[in-house]
Protein backbone atom coordinates (compact mmCIF):
# COMPACT_ATOMS: atom_id res chain seq x y z
CA UNK A 1 0.00 0.00 0.00
CA UNK A 2 1.22 3.36 -0.97
CA UNK A 3 0.64 6.41 1.86
CA UNK A 4 1.89 10.02 1.52
CA UNK A 5 4.53 10.97 4.09
CA UNK A 6 5.66 14.59 4.95
CA UNK A 7 8.59 16.10 5.32
CA UNK A 8 10.83 13.93 8.54
CA UNK A 9 8.51 11.58 8.33
CA UNK A 10 10.02 10.25 4.58
CA UNK A 11 12.95 8.66 6.41
CA UNK A 12 13.18 5.52 6.28
CA UNK A 13 12.53 4.67 9.79
CA UNK A 14 8.97 6.93 9.89
CA UNK A 15 7.74 5.13 7.13
CA UNK A 16 8.06 1.71 8.65
CA UNK A 17 4.69 0.47 10.14
CA UNK A 18 3.29 -2.27 11.88
CA UNK A 19 0.95 -4.70 9.93
CA UNK A 20 -0.53 -7.67 11.59
CA UNK A 21 2.52 -7.99 14.83
CA UNK A 22 5.32 -7.55 12.22
CA UNK A 23 6.98 -4.46 11.00
CA UNK A 24 6.44 -3.96 7.62
CA UNK A 25 9.02 -1.32 5.31
CA UNK A 26 7.53 0.56 3.00
CA UNK A 27 8.66 1.95 0.00
CA UNK A 28 9.29 5.88 -0.65
CA UNK A 29 8.78 8.03 -3.64
CA UNK A 30 10.05 11.28 -4.11
CA UNK A 31 7.53 13.54 -5.82
CA UNK A 32 8.13 16.64 -7.35
CA UNK A 33 5.96 19.93 -5.30
CA UNK A 34 4.40 21.12 -8.64
CA UNK A 35 2.78 17.23 -9.02
CA UNK A 36 1.45 18.14 -4.86
CA UNK A 37 0.12 21.17 -6.16
CA UNK A 38 -1.72 19.83 -9.21
CA UNK A 39 -3.08 16.95 -7.57
CA UNK A 40 -4.24 19.03 -4.29
CA UNK A 41 -6.05 21.43 -7.14
CA UNK A 42 -8.50 18.93 -8.56
CA UNK A 43 -9.01 17.01 -5.64
CA UNK A 44 -10.43 20.19 -4.17
CA UNK A 45 -12.78 20.40 -7.29
CA UNK A 46 -13.40 16.98 -7.15
CA UNK A 47 -14.40 17.41 -2.87
CA UNK A 48 -16.83 20.31 -4.51
CA UNK A 49 -17.90 18.02 -7.28
CA UNK A 50 -18.93 15.35 -5.00
CA UNK A 51 -20.38 17.57 -2.63
CA UNK A 52 -22.76 19.11 -5.51
CA UNK A 53 -24.07 15.35 -6.41
CA UNK A 54 -24.99 15.16 -2.49
CA UNK A 55 -27.01 18.06 -2.33
CA UNK A 56 -28.41 18.34 -6.09
CA UNK A 57 -30.85 20.79 -4.78
CA UNK A 58 -28.84 22.64 -3.43
CA UNK A 59 -26.72 22.99 -6.11
CA UNK A 60 -29.80 22.97 -8.77
CA UNK A 61 -30.80 26.30 -7.09
CA UNK A 62 -27.28 27.61 -7.21
CA UNK A 63 -26.51 26.98 -11.01
CA UNK A 64 -30.13 27.96 -11.58
CA UNK A 65 -29.53 31.84 -9.44
CA UNK A 66 -26.23 31.71 -11.49
CA UNK A 67 -27.93 31.23 -14.85
CA UNK A 68 -30.88 33.67 -14.14
CA UNK A 69 -28.48 36.62 -13.17
CA UNK A 70 -26.77 36.48 -15.96
CA UNK A 71 -29.51 35.92 -18.08
CA UNK A 72 -31.67 38.60 -16.52
CA UNK A 73 -28.62 40.85 -15.00
CA UNK A 74 -28.54 42.75 -11.89
CA UNK A 75 -31.42 44.89 -11.26
CA UNK A 76 -34.58 41.93 -13.00
CA UNK A 77 -32.76 39.66 -10.67
CA UNK A 78 -33.08 41.68 -7.92
CA UNK A 79 -36.75 41.83 -8.31
CA UNK A 80 -37.19 38.00 -8.88
CA UNK A 81 -35.23 37.70 -5.74
CA UNK A 82 -37.53 40.25 -3.93
CA UNK A 83 -40.38 38.34 -5.89
CA UNK A 84 -39.72 34.79 -4.20
CA UNK A 85 -38.63 36.34 -0.80
CA UNK A 86 -42.13 37.72 -0.40
CA UNK A 87 -43.93 34.39 -2.15
CA UNK A 88 -41.92 32.11 0.63
CA UNK A 89 -43.15 34.69 3.19
CA UNK A 90 -46.79 34.71 2.04
CA UNK A 91 -46.52 30.81 2.22
CA UNK A 92 -45.39 30.94 5.84
CA UNK A 93 -48.03 33.28 6.94
CA UNK A 94 -50.89 31.31 5.41
CA UNK A 95 -49.32 27.77 5.90
CA UNK A 96 -46.65 27.43 8.09
CA UNK A 97 -46.53 23.88 8.95
CA UNK A 98 -46.45 22.99 5.20
CA UNK A 99 -43.44 25.75 4.90
CA UNK A 100 -41.46 24.19 8.16
CA UNK A 101 -41.43 20.79 6.26
CA UNK A 102 -41.27 22.11 2.69
CA UNK A 103 -38.10 25.16 3.47
CA UNK A 104 -37.50 25.51 7.19
CA UNK A 105 -36.71 21.76 8.01
CA UNK A 106 -34.22 21.04 5.24
CA UNK A 107 -32.67 24.34 5.65
CA UNK A 108 -32.55 23.99 9.84
CA UNK A 109 -30.81 20.28 8.42
CA UNK A 110 -28.45 20.89 6.58
CA UNK A 111 -27.17 23.68 8.87
CA UNK A 112 -27.11 21.30 11.67
CA UNK A 113 -25.66 18.59 9.65
CA UNK A 114 -22.63 20.98 8.82
CA UNK A 115 -22.57 23.16 12.08
CA UNK A 116 -23.07 20.98 15.37
CA UNK A 117 -22.22 17.45 13.45
CA UNK A 118 -19.67 17.07 10.77
CA UNK A 119 -17.60 19.67 12.48
CA UNK A 120 -17.22 17.39 15.46
CA UNK A 121 -18.02 13.63 13.88
CA UNK A 122 -14.50 12.00 13.87
CA UNK A 123 -13.54 13.56 17.13
CA UNK A 124 -16.29 12.39 19.20
CA UNK A 125 -16.89 9.35 17.38
CA UNK A 126 -12.66 8.61 18.43
CA UNK A 127 -13.21 9.83 21.98
CA UNK A 128 -16.34 7.94 22.53
CA UNK A 129 -14.65 4.60 21.33
CA UNK A 130 -16.77 4.61 18.63
CA UNK A 131 -14.39 5.12 16.09
CA UNK A 132 -12.73 1.36 14.98
CA UNK A 133 -8.73 1.14 15.31
CA UNK A 134 -7.54 -1.95 12.95
CA UNK A 135 -3.90 -2.50 12.02
CA UNK A 136 -3.26 1.19 11.92
CA UNK A 137 -6.13 1.98 10.42
CA UNK A 138 -8.94 4.61 11.55
CA UNK A 139 -12.40 3.18 10.65
CA UNK A 140 -15.05 6.10 11.57
CA UNK A 141 -18.94 5.61 11.91
CA UNK A 142 -20.43 7.26 8.73
CA UNK A 143 -23.00 10.32 9.15
CA UNK A 144 -25.73 9.37 6.48
CA UNK A 145 -28.09 11.68 6.84
CA UNK A 146 -29.69 14.60 9.11
CA UNK A 147 -33.35 15.41 9.34
CA UNK A 148 -33.92 18.12 12.10
CA UNK A 149 -37.42 19.13 12.97
CA UNK A 150 -38.81 21.38 16.05
CA UNK A 151 -37.72 19.06 18.88
CA UNK A 152 -35.35 16.56 17.24
CA UNK A 153 -32.59 15.79 15.12
CA UNK A 154 -33.01 12.48 13.66
CA UNK A 155 -29.21 11.35 12.60
CA UNK A 156 -28.40 8.76 10.45
CA UNK A 157 -25.34 6.33 10.61
CA UNK A 158 -23.96 3.21 9.30
CA UNK A 159 -22.15 1.72 11.40
CA UNK A 160 -18.75 -0.65 11.07
CA UNK A 161 -18.16 -3.95 10.74
CA UNK A 162 -18.16 -5.32 14.34
CA UNK A 163 -20.89 -2.71 16.16
CA UNK A 164 -23.69 -3.62 17.73
CA UNK A 165 -26.33 -0.91 18.72
CA UNK A 166 -25.96 -1.60 22.35
CA UNK A 167 -22.25 0.20 22.23
CA UNK A 168 -24.24 3.08 21.06
CA UNK A 169 -27.29 3.19 23.51
CA UNK A 170 -24.32 3.11 26.01
CA UNK A 171 -22.24 6.17 25.02
CA UNK A 172 -25.88 7.43 24.25
CA UNK A 173 -25.22 10.06 27.19
CA UNK A 174 -21.65 10.98 26.12
CA UNK A 175 -23.08 11.55 22.55
CA UNK A 176 -26.11 13.83 24.04
CA UNK A 177 -23.98 15.86 25.69
CA UNK A 178 -21.17 16.42 23.18
CA UNK A 179 -23.44 17.41 20.20
CA UNK A 180 -25.58 19.78 22.93
CA UNK A 181 -28.57 17.72 23.31
CA UNK A 182 -31.12 17.04 25.51
CA UNK A 183 -31.07 13.26 25.52
CA UNK A 184 -30.31 10.79 22.50
CA UNK A 185 -31.93 7.53 21.54
CA UNK A 186 -31.03 4.82 19.60
CA UNK A 187 -33.47 3.06 16.71
CA UNK A 188 -32.00 0.46 14.35
CA UNK A 189 -33.08 1.14 11.08
CA UNK A 190 -31.92 -1.71 9.52
CA UNK A 191 -29.13 -4.49 9.86
CA UNK A 192 -25.68 -1.82 10.14
CA UNK A 193 -27.61 1.28 10.16
CA UNK A 194 -29.12 3.12 13.20
CA UNK A 195 -30.45 6.59 14.04
CA UNK A 196 -29.61 8.78 16.54
CA UNK A 197 -32.51 10.86 17.75
CA UNK A 198 -31.09 13.46 19.54
CA UNK A 199 -33.90 15.80 21.67
CA UNK A 200 -32.91 19.35 21.39
CA UNK A 201 -36.17 20.83 22.68
CA UNK A 202 -38.72 19.26 25.16
CA UNK A 203 -41.93 19.51 23.28
CA UNK A 204 -43.48 18.02 26.68
CA UNK A 205 -42.55 20.80 29.61
CA UNK A 206 -45.86 22.60 28.50
CA UNK A 207 -49.63 21.39 28.73
CA UNK A 208 -50.84 20.21 25.81
CA UNK A 209 -53.90 21.94 24.99
CA UNK A 210 -57.37 20.19 24.27
CA UNK A 211 -57.35 22.03 20.51
CA UNK A 212 -53.99 21.38 19.83
CA UNK A 213 -54.69 18.30 17.85
CA UNK A 214 -58.02 18.32 16.92
CA UNK A 215 -58.40 16.93 13.71
CA UNK A 216 -61.66 15.52 14.20
CA UNK A 217 -63.02 15.48 10.79
CA UNK A 218 -66.58 14.81 11.10
CA UNK A 219 -67.69 15.08 7.79
CA UNK A 220 -67.21 11.15 7.14
CA UNK A 221 -69.64 9.26 5.30
CA UNK A 222 -72.46 8.20 8.03
CA UNK A 223 -72.06 4.32 7.25
CA UNK A 224 -68.96 4.16 8.67
CA UNK A 225 -66.72 4.57 11.93
CA UNK A 226 -66.35 8.34 11.72
CA UNK A 227 -62.71 7.67 13.74
CA UNK A 228 -59.84 6.23 13.09
CA UNK A 229 -59.80 3.59 16.34
CA UNK A 230 -56.17 2.49 14.65
CA UNK A 231 -54.61 5.88 15.40
CA UNK A 232 -56.42 7.89 17.76
CA UNK A 233 -55.02 11.34 18.79
CA UNK A 234 -54.35 10.88 22.74
CA UNK A 235 -51.10 13.64 22.76
CA UNK A 236 -47.57 14.38 21.97
CA UNK A 237 -44.90 12.22 21.72
CA UNK A 238 -40.57 13.66 22.64
CA UNK A 239 -39.96 14.11 19.16
CA UNK A 240 -43.07 16.54 18.75
CA UNK A 241 -45.14 14.03 16.66
CA UNK A 242 -48.52 13.06 17.59
CA UNK A 243 -49.04 10.34 19.93
CA UNK A 244 -51.71 8.13 18.64
CA UNK A 245 -53.39 5.17 20.28
CA UNK A 246 -54.25 1.89 18.66
CA UNK A 247 -58.07 0.94 20.28
CA UNK A 248 -58.49 -2.61 18.78
CA UNK A 249 -57.89 -4.36 22.32
CA UNK A 250 -57.15 -3.36 25.92
CA UNK A 251 -55.41 -0.60 27.32
CA UNK A 252 -54.31 -0.55 30.76
CA UNK A 253 -53.19 3.39 32.29
CA UNK A 254 -50.75 3.19 35.55
CA UNK A 255 -49.29 5.86 37.59
CA UNK A 256 -49.55 7.40 40.76
CA UNK A 257 -52.19 9.79 42.81
CA UNK A 258 -52.17 12.68 40.50
CA UNK A 259 -50.05 11.55 37.76
CA UNK A 260 -52.65 12.58 34.88
CA UNK A 261 -54.44 8.83 34.17
CA UNK A 262 -57.80 11.31 34.12
CA UNK A 263 -56.19 12.95 31.70
CA UNK A 264 -55.25 10.10 28.98
CA UNK A 265 -59.21 8.90 29.82
CA UNK A 266 -60.26 12.17 28.51
CA UNK A 267 -57.89 12.89 25.59
CA UNK A 268 -59.15 9.16 24.71
CA UNK A 269 -62.98 9.99 25.21
CA UNK A 270 -62.09 12.89 23.28
CA UNK A 271 -60.16 11.36 20.23
CA UNK A 272 -63.85 8.86 20.13
CA UNK A 273 -65.99 11.53 20.30
CA UNK A 274 -67.64 11.73 16.61
CA UNK A 275 -67.88 8.06 16.79
CA UNK A 276 -69.69 8.37 20.33
CA UNK A 277 -72.03 11.21 18.71
CA UNK A 278 -72.72 8.63 15.97
CA UNK A 279 -73.59 5.77 18.03
CA UNK A 280 -70.54 3.39 16.97
CA UNK A 281 -69.06 3.58 19.94
CA UNK A 282 -70.68 2.95 23.27
CA UNK A 283 -68.57 4.03 26.73
CA UNK A 284 -69.78 1.79 29.72
CA UNK A 285 -68.11 3.58 32.71
CA UNK A 286 -67.38 2.29 36.15
CA UNK A 287 -66.09 5.28 38.65
CA UNK A 288 -64.92 3.37 41.93
CA UNK A 289 -64.54 6.68 43.25
CA UNK A 290 -67.69 7.81 43.30
CA UNK A 291 -67.96 9.44 40.28
CA UNK A 292 -65.61 12.52 41.05
CA UNK A 293 -63.57 12.27 38.01
CA UNK A 294 -65.72 10.67 34.97
CA UNK A 295 -69.50 11.81 36.14
CA UNK A 296 -68.74 15.19 33.93
CA UNK A 297 -69.12 13.15 31.08
CA UNK A 298 -72.49 11.26 31.99
CA UNK A 299 -74.40 12.67 28.57
CA UNK A 300 -71.84 10.56 26.58
CA UNK A 301 -72.02 7.21 28.12
CA UNK A 302 -74.20 4.60 27.08
CA UNK A 303 -73.67 3.41 31.20
CA UNK A 304 -72.34 4.69 34.36
CA UNK A 305 -72.00 3.40 37.47
CA UNK A 306 -70.16 5.14 40.29
CA UNK A 307 -72.53 4.46 43.45
CA UNK A 308 -72.46 0.51 44.33
CA UNK A 309 -70.67 -2.58 43.80
CA UNK A 310 -73.43 -4.50 42.87
CA UNK A 311 -73.70 -2.32 39.88
CA UNK A 312 -70.62 -2.50 38.79
CA UNK A 313 -70.25 -6.22 38.97
CA UNK A 314 -73.36 -6.26 37.13
CA UNK A 315 -72.59 -4.22 34.30
CA UNK A 316 -69.09 -6.11 34.16
CA UNK A 317 -70.77 -9.21 33.70
CA UNK A 318 -73.39 -7.82 31.46
CA UNK A 319 -69.88 -7.07 29.32
CA UNK A 320 -68.62 -10.27 29.26
CA UNK A 321 -72.08 -11.91 28.54
CA UNK A 322 -72.40 -9.50 25.53
CA UNK A 323 -68.80 -10.29 24.06
CA UNK A 324 -70.02 -14.05 24.45
CA UNK A 325 -73.28 -13.39 22.36
CA UNK A 326 -71.03 -11.37 19.57
CA UNK A 327 -68.53 -14.29 19.71
CA UNK A 328 -70.64 -16.94 19.25
CA UNK A 329 -72.20 -15.15 16.39
CA UNK A 330 -69.16 -14.37 14.92
CA UNK A 331 -67.83 -17.80 14.94
CA UNK A 332 -67.25 -19.66 11.40
CA UNK A 333 -68.82 -16.37 10.34
CA UNK A 334 -65.45 -13.33 11.03
CA UNK A 335 -62.94 -12.88 13.03
CA UNK A 336 -63.66 -9.36 14.06
CA UNK A 337 -67.08 -7.65 15.20
CA UNK A 338 -67.35 -4.75 12.95
CA UNK A 339 -68.95 -2.16 14.82
CA UNK A 340 -72.13 -0.12 13.89
CA UNK A 341 -74.36 1.98 15.99
CA UNK A 342 -77.05 -0.72 16.60
CA UNK A 343 -73.85 -3.29 17.57
CA UNK A 344 -71.57 -0.73 19.00
CA UNK A 345 -67.83 -1.20 19.98
CA UNK A 346 -68.33 -1.05 23.87
CA UNK A 347 -66.05 0.42 25.75
CA UNK A 348 -65.72 -0.45 29.42
CA UNK A 349 -63.87 2.25 31.34
CA UNK A 350 -62.99 1.64 34.95
CA UNK A 351 -61.20 4.69 36.62
CA UNK A 352 -59.53 2.96 39.41
CA UNK A 353 -58.93 -0.50 38.76
CA UNK A 354 -58.00 -1.70 42.07
CA UNK A 355 -61.20 -0.49 43.90
CA UNK A 356 -62.71 -3.20 41.68
CA UNK A 357 -60.52 -5.84 42.29
CA UNK A 358 -58.63 -5.29 45.88
CA UNK A 359 -60.57 -2.58 48.14
CA UNK A 360 -64.05 -3.56 47.45
CA UNK A 361 -65.19 -5.29 51.11
CA UNK A 362 -67.54 -7.60 49.71
CA UNK A 363 -65.52 -11.08 48.66
CA UNK A 364 -68.71 -12.36 47.07
CA UNK A 365 -68.52 -9.42 44.67
CA UNK A 366 -65.11 -9.18 44.04
CA UNK A 367 -65.11 -12.46 42.85
CA UNK A 368 -67.86 -11.57 40.22
CA UNK A 369 -65.83 -8.58 39.08
CA UNK A 370 -62.57 -11.03 39.03
CA UNK A 371 -64.33 -13.27 36.82
CA UNK A 372 -66.28 -11.08 34.72
CA UNK A 373 -62.91 -9.31 34.26
CA UNK A 374 -60.81 -11.76 33.28
CA UNK A 375 -63.23 -13.23 31.00
CA UNK A 376 -63.48 -10.05 29.33
CA UNK A 377 -59.47 -9.73 29.30
CA UNK A 378 -59.06 -12.84 27.78
CA UNK A 379 -61.55 -12.67 24.71
CA UNK A 380 -62.86 -9.23 24.30
CA UNK A 381 -60.80 -8.22 21.50
CA UNK A 382 -62.46 -9.85 18.67
CA UNK A 383 -66.20 -8.75 19.99
CA UNK A 384 -65.24 -5.26 20.06
CA UNK A 385 -65.58 -5.10 23.61
CA UNK A 386 -62.69 -3.60 24.72
CA UNK A 387 -61.37 -2.54 28.27
CA UNK A 388 -59.69 0.74 29.54
CA UNK A 389 -58.49 0.36 33.25
CA UNK A 390 -56.81 3.25 35.08
CA UNK A 391 -54.38 1.98 37.91
CA UNK A 392 -52.73 3.20 40.80
CA UNK A 393 -50.78 0.21 42.04
CA UNK A 394 -49.82 -1.83 39.38
CA UNK A 395 -48.75 -5.35 41.69
CA UNK A 396 -49.79 -8.87 40.82
CA UNK A 397 -52.11 -8.69 44.23
CA UNK A 398 -53.31 -5.69 43.37
CA UNK A 399 -54.36 -6.56 39.56
CA UNK A 400 -53.80 -9.73 38.54
CA UNK A 401 -54.71 -9.62 35.34
CA UNK A 402 -52.63 -7.12 34.05
CA UNK A 403 -50.67 -9.01 31.52
CA UNK A 404 -54.14 -9.50 29.82
CA UNK A 405 -53.49 -5.88 28.61
CA UNK A 406 -51.72 -5.63 25.42
CA UNK A 407 -51.42 -2.04 25.52
CA UNK A 408 -50.43 -0.41 28.61
CA UNK A 409 -49.10 3.30 29.15
CA UNK A 410 -47.10 4.12 32.38
CA UNK A 411 -47.11 7.57 33.54
CA UNK A 412 -45.31 8.96 36.36
CA UNK A 413 -44.97 6.08 39.41
CA UNK A 414 -43.75 5.82 42.77
CA UNK A 415 -41.26 2.98 42.59
CA UNK A 416 -38.80 2.12 39.50
CA UNK A 417 -39.52 -1.64 40.19
CA UNK A 418 -43.18 -0.56 39.63
CA UNK A 419 -42.21 0.58 35.81
CA UNK A 420 -41.13 -3.07 34.63
CA UNK A 421 -44.84 -4.15 36.14
CA UNK A 422 -46.28 -1.84 33.84
CA UNK A 423 -44.50 -2.14 30.47
CA UNK A 424 -42.52 -5.54 30.64
CA UNK A 425 -39.30 -6.77 31.67
CA UNK A 426 -36.37 -4.21 30.81
CA UNK A 427 -38.35 -1.20 30.06
CA UNK A 428 -37.04 0.99 32.60
CA UNK A 429 -33.29 -0.10 31.46
CA UNK A 430 -34.23 0.61 28.00
CA UNK A 431 -35.27 4.30 29.04
CA UNK A 432 -38.67 4.59 30.82
CA UNK A 433 -38.13 6.48 33.84
CA UNK A 434 -41.59 6.72 34.94
CA UNK A 435 -40.22 7.05 38.51
CA UNK A 436 -38.28 10.22 37.53
CA UNK A 437 -41.10 11.86 36.15
CA UNK A 438 -41.53 15.54 37.49
CA UNK A 439 -44.61 15.66 39.40
CA UNK A 440 -45.14 18.99 38.18
CA UNK A 441 -45.21 17.44 34.58
CA UNK A 442 -48.64 15.78 35.22
CA UNK A 443 -50.04 13.29 32.07
CA UNK A 444 -46.01 12.48 31.13
CA UNK A 445 -45.76 8.94 30.88
CA UNK A 446 -44.01 6.04 28.36
CA UNK A 447 -45.33 3.59 26.30
CA UNK A 448 -44.61 1.11 24.17
CA UNK A 449 -45.01 1.28 20.51
CA UNK A 450 -44.66 -1.10 17.51
CA UNK A 451 -41.53 -1.09 15.84
CA UNK A 452 -40.01 1.01 18.44
CA UNK A 453 -37.60 -0.89 20.73
CA UNK A 454 -37.41 1.18 23.55
CA UNK A 455 -40.38 3.06 25.59
CA UNK A 456 -41.83 6.24 23.76
CA UNK A 457 -42.15 9.75 26.33
CA UNK A 458 -45.43 11.23 25.70
CA UNK A 459 -47.72 14.11 26.81
CA UNK A 460 -51.79 13.49 27.30
CA UNK A 461 -53.60 16.55 26.06
CA UNK A 462 -55.43 18.16 29.44
CA UNK A 463 -58.77 19.00 29.43
CA UNK A 464 -60.04 21.70 31.93
CA UNK A 465 -63.77 21.18 33.28
CA UNK A 466 -64.86 23.83 30.46
CA UNK A 467 -63.11 22.26 27.51
CA UNK A 468 -64.88 18.78 29.02
CA UNK A 469 -68.35 20.74 29.45
CA UNK A 470 -67.73 21.69 25.64
CA UNK A 471 -66.92 18.07 24.67
CA UNK A 472 -70.04 16.60 26.05
CA UNK A 473 -71.77 19.33 24.41
CA UNK A 474 -70.35 18.76 21.30
CA UNK A 475 -70.41 14.93 21.24
CA UNK A 476 -73.34 13.53 23.28
CA UNK A 477 -75.05 10.87 21.42
CA UNK A 478 -77.18 12.41 18.23
CA UNK A 479 -80.00 9.26 19.36
CA UNK A 480 -80.42 8.19 22.46
CA UNK A 481 -80.00 4.28 22.47
CA UNK A 482 -80.17 3.39 26.11
CA UNK A 483 -80.26 -0.40 25.57
CA UNK A 484 -78.18 -2.60 24.55
CA UNK A 485 -79.82 -5.81 23.33
CA UNK A 486 -77.76 -8.85 25.47
CA UNK A 487 -78.26 -12.49 25.64
CA UNK A 488 -77.05 -14.34 28.98
CA UNK A 489 -73.84 -16.51 27.79
CA UNK A 490 -75.64 -19.22 30.58
CA UNK A 491 -78.90 -19.10 28.98
CA UNK A 492 -78.09 -18.57 25.37
CA UNK A 493 -80.46 -21.16 23.12
CA UNK A 494 -80.50 -19.06 20.10
CA UNK A 495 -83.92 -17.47 20.53
CA UNK A 496 -85.31 -13.84 21.94
CA UNK A 497 -82.28 -11.50 23.81
CA UNK A 498 -82.73 -10.13 26.93
CA UNK A 499 -82.99 -5.94 26.85
CA UNK A 500 -80.94 -4.08 29.80
N1 LIG B 1 -52.07 16.02 30.65
C1 LIG B 1 -51.99 16.93 31.62
N2 LIG B 1 -51.36 18.10 31.39
C2 LIG B 1 -51.27 19.02 32.37
N3 LIG B 1 -51.77 18.87 33.60
C3 LIG B 1 -52.42 17.75 33.89
C4 LIG B 1 -52.56 16.72 32.91
N4 LIG B 1 -53.22 15.70 33.47
C5 LIG B 1 -53.49 16.07 34.72
N5 LIG B 1 -53.02 17.29 35.00
C6 LIG B 1 -53.07 17.99 36.28
O1 LIG B 1 -52.88 17.04 37.32
C7 LIG B 1 -54.02 16.97 38.17
C8 LIG B 1 -54.33 15.51 38.50
O2 LIG B 1 -54.72 14.87 37.32
P1 LIG B 1 -55.65 13.57 37.31
O3 LIG B 1 -56.81 13.75 38.24
O4 LIG B 1 -55.93 13.25 35.91
O5 LIG B 1 -54.65 12.53 37.95
P2 LIG B 1 -54.95 11.03 38.32
O6 LIG B 1 -53.73 10.28 38.01
O7 LIG B 1 -56.23 10.58 37.70
O8 LIG B 1 -55.08 11.13 39.87
P3 LIG B 1 -55.95 10.21 40.85
O9 LIG B 1 -55.53 8.81 40.68
O10 LIG B 1 -55.63 10.74 42.21
O11 LIG B 1 -57.39 10.46 40.46
C9 LIG B 1 -55.14 17.64 37.37
O12 LIG B 1 -56.04 18.30 38.20
C10 LIG B 1 -54.44 18.61 36.50
O13 LIG B 1 -54.26 19.83 37.17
Amino acid sequence: MFRTVHGDASSADKATRKVGGVYVREPVFEVPVWWLAIRRFFGAFGLLGRKAIKHPVFSGLLVLAVVLRVSLGSSAFGWLLVGVLTALCCWAGLHWSSFERAVRFPIVSAWRRWWVYERRWHATMAVCGLAVLYGDLEYVPSLRQVRSTRFVDRVTVDMVSGQVPEQWENQAPALAHTFGALSCRVQVVKPRRIALEFMHADPLTSTIQADQLDGDDESHAADRMPVNLRALPLGVCADGQPWTLRLTTHVLIAGASDAGKGSVVWALLRALGPAIRAGYVAPWVLDPKGGMELSFGEPLFRRFEADSYEGMARMLEDAADLMDVRTRRLRGVARQHIPTPDEPLVLVVVDEMADLTAYCPDRAIRQRIASALSRLLSKGRAAAVHVVAALQDPRKDVLPFRDLFPVRICLRVTEASHVDMVLGDGARDRGATCDLIDPQLAGVGFVTMAGVREPVRVRAIYHSDRDIAAMVERFKPLVLQDAIPIQRSDEFDGKGVDTL
